[in-house]
């Protein structure tokens, strides 16, 4: 039998695949990340606020795109700091910018090959990481397509297979249902579920109604800051009949807004 070395059996100290305490992170001059704690698991966590929140600027900075101007952000055990070799959380986090840019003479294909390629993705495994990716946002069908040619929802769809292509981690999506069909929104919600078994997936949207579909875990940031992390059914059952909204999460966010708006 093999003896299990104490690193094995001790508890996970830390299970967090996101970690932050007291985050600042600027946006030009403009510090839209004021002192935000978070504490994320696997899962499926969605990510709401009003225009200027500070979505977008947390998630660049848990991708590792701008660096924090404060507090402490942990991604997937290892500490980020100034000083850290990113590469090794780089190649477990998959990140679908709200607008990305590609080669518009690259295939569909080409595109999520090179992504594979920038993350350091061993050579042998590409080839069929590629095809599940394009399978499961259901455009295997063009994977032979060049980029420019797409429309606005299988650009979208392109998009998420490049972010998902290396099986991340960690996967965050800005707006990722923006130009999707209806249909395409169901189908991702399921692809959502399926990829929150394993990572941990933070997707930040207006679409409350996605939220409640999809997500284990809802946040709202207002002004930089968490406002509210809970289950879509506790968002649902903040919301009253004055609170303006056409469903029980939508009233549910109103009323959370409003009342911090309230307190202020
Ligand atoms: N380059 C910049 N220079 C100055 N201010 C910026 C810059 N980028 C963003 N901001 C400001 O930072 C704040 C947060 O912006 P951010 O894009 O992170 O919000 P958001 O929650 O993603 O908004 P939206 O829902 O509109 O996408 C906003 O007040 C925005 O005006």
């Amino acid at each position: 039998m093999r003896v299990m070395s104490a690193a094995e059996t001790a508890p996970t100290l830390h299970p967090w695949r996101v970690h932050t305490e007291g985050l600042r992170v600027r946006a030009g001059r403009h510090l839209a990340v004021d002192g935000l704690d978070l504490a994320l698991r696997t899962g499926v966590h969605g990510l709401l606020g009003p225009n200027g929140a500070g979505k977008t600027t947390l998630m660049r900075a848990l991708a590792t795109v701008v660096k924090p101007a404060g507090g402490s952000l942990t991604l997937l055990g290892t500490r980020v700091d100034g000083r850290t070799d990113l590469r090794g959380v780089r190649r477990g986090l998959g990140y679908l910018p709200q607008q990305f840019g590609f080669y518009p003479r690259f295939t569909v294909r080409e595109f999520v090959e090179y992504m594979a390629w920038l993350k350091e993705m061993p050579r042998h495994a590409v080839t069929d990481a590629v095809q599940r990716a394009l399978d499961r946002v259901g455009l295997a069908g063009k994977a032979d397509t060049r980029m420019k040619a797409l429309s606005g929802g299988m650009l979208r769809r392109a998009g998420i297979a490049q972010a998902i292509v290396n099986d991340p981690e960690l996967l965050l999506l800005d707006e990722p249902t923006v130009g999707l069909d209806p249909e395409q929104r169901l189908d991702f919600r399921e692809l959502l579920r399926d990829l929150g078994t394993d990572s941990c997936v933070l997707v930040s949207t207006h679409l409350v109604e996605d939220v409640v579909a999809a997500c284990s875990d809802v946040l709202l940031m207002n002004e930089g800051r968490l406002l509210f992390q809970s289950t879509p059914e506790d968002l649902m059952a903040r919301g009253g009949q004055d609170d303006p909204g056409d469903s029980p999460a939508e009233r549910g966010y109103s009323a959370l807004l409003r009342q911090h708006r309230s307190n202020a």
